[in-house]
């Protein structure tokens, strides 16, 4: 700024130059006010120097750029993110220490400005609080998952009710894939995926399924990158507040998104709300409008709830519920595609271990090692959730995609210790609390994907595995074929 305005200086009124001074003053002022002074006795961690306001450019691959600058400054660094400084970790062993041992510390989440627009700034996953109000309802809402996914199902041949949901949907999905192969001679996979797995947690929900071209579901499930891409810390004005007070378009349809997601779950929580009978609890938000009946929280935090705070939890379950597992599927299909010769081999496995006159079920997992190790493969490789990935150098030939790595020597079983080293569902007090039915969900929908369908490019489509950032990274939206498996081919 001052560059550009000394060479004028001989030709500029006294006013001018009055005007330029005062900015001048105001902008040190401001810079001033915001430098965080370090305390007597401690170093400022290493770093990049960071440009007035706007701080250090990360790039459209903030994950890369970071991993980068790891490698120069160590596994513990500082930079700037527009006018707010950012302690990066990097590491398994350090990323560890923060989150496991300096657990309580480490456990908050940063007051953002966008955050506080999601459920109303009451969010179980994005609010910063993270004492009491924030452990009753993470407890809450982990027991509620946790009963209703092992809740008997309605039929014998289910074990529970997430294998139920899991399994119909898994046959609705194929069914839909067949109808719109017919149609259009290819499909969109995450349009259809992430329908798919709404409704299995529309089922623990809310006890109800969606149609697939059902419009008030698709008009958030299947622009859900739009929220992703500013709730992970892609939206400027969190960094730079005064950006907060110009028209955003990227605001907007996150804010619009936003109200879609509430008043569709408000208006299923209402209806609960009138037909609720205490002998009869349906589902997850049942569950939730019993503990406001009773009151029956954290006994040891002595923390009270409102209602409404208690029933917004169901919002953050159904929220994190579908986006995850979606993208985790619909990254599982692209990697089916881009290597053939894997996806022939676990049809084998299938086809070997299950057979082919019955649909699989959660209790095949230990016959099918190389599908899980295709999971932890997936979830290594693709890393669509970057930050809680492991530092590469714990991995040989991290750019390979190898499902074989999680696997022991003779092939038969899935590498436990290796397997443990995949961290994407977290580490320490703020851990998925879905991981379990995460999992469930990948396996089973996979499992019931590749019995019956062959995956396939549209010729002269090549296949773009380039990931968009975001909170979830997602690939390009494309299209892929598919062809049911015949009798002849086995
Ligand atoms: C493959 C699928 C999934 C992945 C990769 C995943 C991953 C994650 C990660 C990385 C976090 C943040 C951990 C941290 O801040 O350190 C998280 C938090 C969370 N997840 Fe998941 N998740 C998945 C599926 C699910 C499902 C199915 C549910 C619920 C039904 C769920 C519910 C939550 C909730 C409520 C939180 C917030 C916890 C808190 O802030 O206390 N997730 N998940």
């Amino acid at each position: 700024m001052a560059l550009m305005i000394l060479p004028l200086i001989g030709s500029v009124s006294v006013s001018e130059s009055l005007f330029v001074v005062t900015t001048l003053c105001v902008v040190y002022l401001v810079l001033k006010f915001f430098r965080t002074d370090i305390p007597v006795g401690l170093r400022r961690l290493p770093g990049p120097k960071a440009l007035p306001f706007i701080g250090n450019l990360l790039g459209s691959s903030p994950y890369l750029s970071l991993t980068a600058m790891s490698k120069r400054y160590g596994d513990v660094f500082q930079i700037q993110i527009g006018m707010r400084p950012v302690v990066v970790l990097s590491g398994s062993e350090t990323v560890r220490q923060a989150l496991i041992k300096q657990g309580h510390e480490f456990s908050s989440r940063p007051d953002l400005y966008s955050f506080r627009m999601i459920n109303d700034g009451k969010s179980l996953s994005f609010s910063s609080d993270h004492v009491g109000i924030w452990r009753a309802r993470r407890k809450l809402a982990y027991s509620a998952l946790r009963s209703f996914s092992t809740l008997e199902g309605t039929a014998p041949e289910y074990t529970c009710v997430l294998e139920e949901h899991i399994c119909k949907e898994g046959e609705y999905l194929i069914n839909q894939f067949n109808t719109v192969m017919k149609a259009n001679g290819s499909f969109d996979p995450f349009r259809y995926i992430v329908v798919s797995v709404a409704n299995v947690i529309c089922g623990m929900c809310f006890g109800r399924r969606y149609d697939h071209n059902d419009e008030e579901l698709l008009s958030f499930v299947n622009i859900s990158d739009e929220f992703s891409k500013v709730a992970g810390s892609g939206y400027l004005a969190d960094f730079i507040p005064i950006l907060r007070f110009l028209p955003s378009t990227t605001m907007k349809k996150f804010l619009s998104i936003n109200d879609r997601f509430n008043i569709f779950v408000q208006k299923i929580v209402s209806e609960h709300y009138a037909t609720y009978n205490k002998d009869n609890i349906r589902d997850i938000t049942d569950t939730l409008i019993d503990h406001c009946e009773d009151r029956k929280l954290d006994e040891n935090s002595n923390v009270q709830m409102s209602d409404e705070r208690i029933v917004r939890i169901v919002n953050d379950l159904f929220g994190a519920g579908f986006d995850t597992v979606s993208t985790a599927l619909s990254w599982s299909v692209m990697y089916l595609v881009a290597y053939p010769e894997i996806q022939e081999r676990l049809y084998q496995e299938l086809k070997d271990k299950v057979g082919l006159d019955r649909t699989p079920c959660l209790s095949d997992k230990p016959r099918l090692p190389l599908l899980e190790a295709f999971i932890l493969e997936l979830f290594r490789h693709s890393s669509f959730m970057p930050f809680t990935i492991p530092h590469c150098e714990l991995w040989k030939d991290p750019s390979s995609f190898y499902p074989d790595r999680f696997l022991t020597a003779d092939g038969n079983d899935v590498n436990k210790i290796e397997g443990e080293k995949m961290m994407i569902f977290g580490m320490g007090k703020r851990r998925c609390i879905g991981e379990v039915i995460a999992r469930n969900e990948v396996f089973l929908f996979l499992a019931i994907l590749i019995q019956k369908l062959n995956f396939l490019t549209v010729p002269g489509e090549p296949l773009d595995m380039t990931p968009e950032y975001g909170l979830t990274m997602k690939h390009k939206r494309c299209h892929l074929r598919a062809k049911m498996r015949t009798r002849k081919e086995q």
